[in-house]
């Protein structure tokens, strides 16, 4: 199956051509469009990658049906504002071996080897090679059973991702939305009282953006997105299917 991913990949890689469709033939015929990457600067060096067709959709589902079966998922136990609840999702995380351990909302996922799961060895190697320059070194997986499962507002800002965290995500199954807002700045955060309710009305409501994840894509979240951005993929009733989405990471040593 890699090489064939391989092959797949191969065609579309992010040097910005032409549009989709304004590709001609040799003798002017249009030729197979070429999905390109779309590129959103969130401003303040925060950049988001989105490639709707970054794998056809039969071998996207051939890697979702082994990773739905072959993947050891649990819904652990989290805290959260500091109470116990169950993670309204299913995870599992697979890393290289000795690395710092990932620790987030009171949880300590097991690091689990990737040499027990070669369909996710050819989905990273996929991403590499999509993404020259970039390297990751564990994935964090979740399973979405229905649109009441879901990720609340968060920032992927662990230490041990460092400054400037790169995060590539793949996406299997059913579409979700998958939502950016801009943090709160410190004086907007800061104001209290009479004056912050006054201040308020004024305060205009954060920056968002909105991506639909569709089977098969890759969104790239680079640069500052982490520490000056929050992301989610909430709750949406249309959704009747499961999702499987992986986030590629490196932990820095
Ligand atoms: O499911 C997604 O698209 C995002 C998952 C996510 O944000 C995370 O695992 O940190
Ligand atoms: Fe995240």
């Amino acid at each position: 199956m890699a090489s064939r991913l391989r092959l797949l990949l191969g065609k579309r890689m992010p040097n910005p051509g032409p549009e989709v469709g304004e590709l001609k033939g040799e003798e002017g015929e249009a030729r197979k469009p070429v999905p390109r990457p779309e590129l959103t600067d969130l401003g303040g060096g925060s950049e988001v990658v989105h490639i709707p067709r970054f794998m056809d959709r039969e071998t996207a589902w051939e890697m979702f049906e082994q990773l739905d079966k072959r993947i050891p998922w649990t819904r652990p136990t989290i805290r959260v504002f500091g109470r116990s609840a169950v993670q309204p999702r299913d995870t599992c995380y697979v890393a290289d071996e000795g690395l710092t351990v990932l620790k987030y909302s009171g949880y300590q996922p097991h690091a689990h080897s990737w040499d027990g799961f070669p369909v996710l060895k050819d989905i990273l190697k996929a991403v590499h090679e999509a993404l020259p320059g970039s390297y990751f070194n564990s994935v964090v997986l979740n399973r979405y059973k229905a649109g009441s499962d879901y990720v609340s507002w968060h920032a992927d800002d662990e230490p041990l991702y460092g400054p400037t965290p790169e995060i590539a995500s793949v996406t299997f199954g059913c579409e979700r939305d998958f939502l950016l807002r801009k943090k709160p700045t410190k004086s907007a955060a800061s104001v209290s009282g009479e004056e912050a309710a006054r201040k308020r009305l004024k305060i205009s409501a954060p920056q968002q953006h909105s991506f639909l994840l569709k089977h098969g894509s890759l969104l790239v979240m680079r640069g500052h997105t982490q520490r000056d951005w929050q992301h989610a993929v909430p709750k949406r009733a249309k959704a009747t299917s499961q999702r499987i989405n992986l986030t590629f990471r490196r932990v820095l040593s």
